[in-house]
């Protein structure tokens, strides 16, 4: 058996659908963790597989990217924001997801290369509350949280889409890693899971138990907003984020 630490979140839904209505389902477990417990596991053993936040790649001395597929966007994601009731430069204070590797990242390079800002950060605790922010202060916010936190401010910013608009490329936020080589044979039946996922989207919307959108948002949300093909411009991306991450002090 293969165990599997997958992303809980809506993005992530056609993938574990495609996972569970394929022959693959039969070799593998699946766990369902937030992004930065699939780095935990797989740099731990618990996992044989993740999807593993980009963010998280430097804490392995080798791995293995096992999938053409991926999280990513071209433009604008929805569920990646820094959320606040201010204006960018009257923001003093950013609380960064605890959930999150890559994005916690990416807010910096934002801050530091595109909205030329410097706040302090500071880690939320899971006990934190995203409802008690005070005056110039924000939140990075990933994941199906960001659908309900969103009604709450009036600035919120997509951090998929300002990268997009200043470097003209997509973004990707995770991608299938293993530590230790896997056989062919399994992963060629782990993409024909995935395949069929990302071809299947009604489907696993109408399997996800956890949908806090309605269905017809959550069908737009995976088809425009996510985009799963690891393709060369992903690629180019995952190099110059990589690049970049390597010029700011975490
Ligand atoms: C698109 C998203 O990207 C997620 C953000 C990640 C991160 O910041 O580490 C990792 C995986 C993605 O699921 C999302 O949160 O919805």
């Amino acid at each position: 058996m293969y165990k599997i630490s997958a992303i809980s979140y809506l993005n992530t839904a056609p993938f574990a659908y495609g996972l569970k209505h394929s022959s693959v389902n039969k070799k593998i477990k699946l766990l369902y963790d937030y992004p930065a417990e699939c780095a935990r596991k797989l740099l731990k053993n618990e996992a044989d597989l993740s999807l593993l936040p980009v963010g998280a790649l430097n804490d392995f001395d080798s791995y293995h990217i096992v999938s053409n597929f991926c999280i990513g966007s071209v433009g604008p994601v929805r569920s990646v924001t820094l959320i606040s009731n201010n204006k960018l430069n009257d923001i003093r204070k950013i609380y960064l997801d605890y959930q999150s590797r890559t994005s916690v990242l990416l807010v910096k390079i934002l801050c530091k290369r595109v909205w030329k800002i410097s706040p302090e950060f500071v880690s939320l605790k899971p006990t934190d509350n995203y409802k008690s922010l005070e005056k110039n202060e924000a939140i990075l916010l990933i994941g199906d949280r960001v659908f309900e936190a969103e009604k709450y401010y009036s600035n919120i910013i997509d951090l998929s889409e300002e990268w997009y608009n200043f470097y003209k490329l997509p973004f990707v936020f995770a991608v299938w890693v293993s530590k230790r080589k896997l056989s062919d044979e399994f992963i060629k039946e782990l993409n024909n899971g995935l395949e069929l996922g990302v071809n299947s989207i009604e489907s696993a919307v109408d399997e996800f138990n956890q949908l806090v959108i309605c269905r017809s948002e959550a069908i737009e949300y995976l088809k425009h907003n996510i985009s799963y093909r690891l393709d060369e411009e992903k690629l180019k991306a995952i190099e110059l984020f990589q690049e970049l991450s390597n010029t700011i002090d975490l």
